[in-house]
């Protein structure tokens, strides 16, 4: 029986604002950044759960110090006991402490907390069963399954009905896409091209050499100068050709007619998408500049903060592609139930990754997905950022342009010891030095 003794967390963040890798036109010098906690336990053998939520650095401290205040709704507890019944707890974690849900509810530093704890117990779980989260998931019976969601405000687009019904009826083909999978990887997209923070140079050789690796599909920044966006547009397709896809990354630059506005522009380089047009928040401004935009699709979730959110984006027609982030939600639980939302809606989920651990958290995302709620890789591209993977002990693999199967038991979200203590922020030799 094992019992979650105590609960660590870490303010980890690595400088990457020094070479600009991560930058945008919102966020200008991002220095990646993860919120890391540890859950121990008294198993003996040195088991324990890790899960970390993403921030870009100022302001980690702060979620830091909400996991603080969440411990004691874990500590103490035994696994088993949350795990037989997951929606509750993540209810409990979300709703449990009514002085600190309103904070939120379920949005913000509080909600982003949540993720690294609800994702911590996630890995514990699944290191538990010996397996991978994605395989934990896939070999799940589905009324299981929807006892570790929660429903609450969202029964008016699905019900736990339904919900088990689009899990039954995808049960038939499980084990040859698990197959596929294990042979062929999720394919993906790269980022690491685009930033905006890169010369012209360094934006034509980094393009250069993702295409010798075999990427396919490739996402720029825009939303600085419009002519210079123009510019490295015009780079990239010269680098990349035309068979190949770009995608465009706003970061929520413009308002709404501004972003249509400038997308015309910008369709002359034949986007696939636009992702983050304008203020996250905005439900009907992303239904309009889906309208008037057409041919180009609209694309958000990486600050889409809850499920009713993305209830919302969908119910308004306002998404091509649902970019869901696993530690911007409250952690896996509600990812789920966004993945089967967007089923229901046929909308395709790519989700949001890079930083430092999306990659590694949501390549479990994408496969389940596919095997087991939404059945079709149509439309479906996972990101892929090369930055910080050297400090994971189980880190991405990419096998032209694909995420190759994760194997080791866990989430693959737990960093090396050494990767901790040197950024540790701001005592690590990482912060010492620069
Ligand atoms: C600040 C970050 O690097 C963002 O630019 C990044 O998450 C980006 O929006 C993306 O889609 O990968
Ligand atoms: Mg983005």
């Amino acid at each position: 029986m094992t019992t979650i003794t105590r609960l660590e967390v870490q303010d980890i963040r690595f400088p990457t604002s020094r070479s600009l890798d991560g930058s945008d036109a919102m966020n200008a010098a991002p220095d990646y950044s993860a919120t890391y906690v540890t859950l121990h336990t008294d198993a003996g053998n040195g088991l324990s759960g890790h899960g970390l939520t993403f921030t870009i650095g100022r302001g980690n401290e702060i979620c830091v110090k909400a996991v603080e205040s969440l411990a004691y709704l874990i500590e103490g507890r035994r696994l088993d006991d949350i795990t037989a019944e997951m929606g509750r707890f993540w209810r409990e974690l979300t709703s449990g402490d009514s002085q600190l849900r309103w904070i939120g509810p379920e949005k913000g530093a509080i909600h982003l907390a949540t993720a690294a704890i609800v994702n911590a117990v996630w890995d514990l779980w699944a290191k538990t069963e010996g397996k991978p989260v994605w395989k934990l998931l896939v070999d799940m019976p589905p009324e299981q399954l929807i006892r570790c969601l929660d429903f609450r405000f969202v029964t008016d687009a699905l019900t736990p009905e339904e919900a088990l019904g689009l899990l039954r009826r995808n049960a038939a083909g499980r084990a040859d896409r698990e197959r596929e999978m294990r042979e062929q990887g999720y394919p993906a997209y790269t980022t690491s091209a685009g930033w905006l923070g890169y010369d012209d140079d360094k934006v034509r050789r980094l393009a250069r050499e993702a295409l010798a690796e075999g990427w396919t599909h490739f996402k720029q920044k825009v939303g600085g100068n419009l002519e210079e966006d123009r510019r490295r547009a015009q780079i990239l397709r010269e680098e990349i050709g035309w068979e190949r896809a770009l995608m465009m990354d706003a970061n929520q630059m413009w308002d709404v007619d501004e972003a249509i506005a400038n997308m015309r522009r910008l369709a002359e380089f034949d986007p696939l998408w636009i992702e983050e047009p304008t203020s996250p928040d905005d439900i009907l401004g992303h239904a309009e500049i889906r309208r008037r935009l057409g041919s180009i699709g609209v694309a958000t979730g990486e600050h889409c903060h809850n499920r009713v959110m993305f209830k919302q984006l969908l119910q308004a027609g306002a998404l091509d592609y649902c970019q869901v982030d696993a530690a911007r939600l409250g952690g896996l639980n509600e990812v789920i139930v966004v993945l089967l939302l967007a089923a229901k809606h046929g909308v395709p989920v790519c989700p949001h990754a890079g930083g430092v651990g999306l990659c590694e958290y949501v390549q479990h995302v994408s496969l389940f997905d596919y095997i087991a709620v939404s059945g079709s890789l149509e439309g479906r591209i996972l990101e892929y950022v090369d930055h910080l993977h050297e400090h994971f002990l189980h880190p991405v693999t990419i096998r032209n342009g694909r995420y190759q199967v994760p194997t080791a038991p866990g989430y693959s979200i737990s960093l090396h010891p050494e990767s901790l203590s040197r950024h540790a922020y701001p005592d690590g030799a990482a912060w010492q030095d620069g």
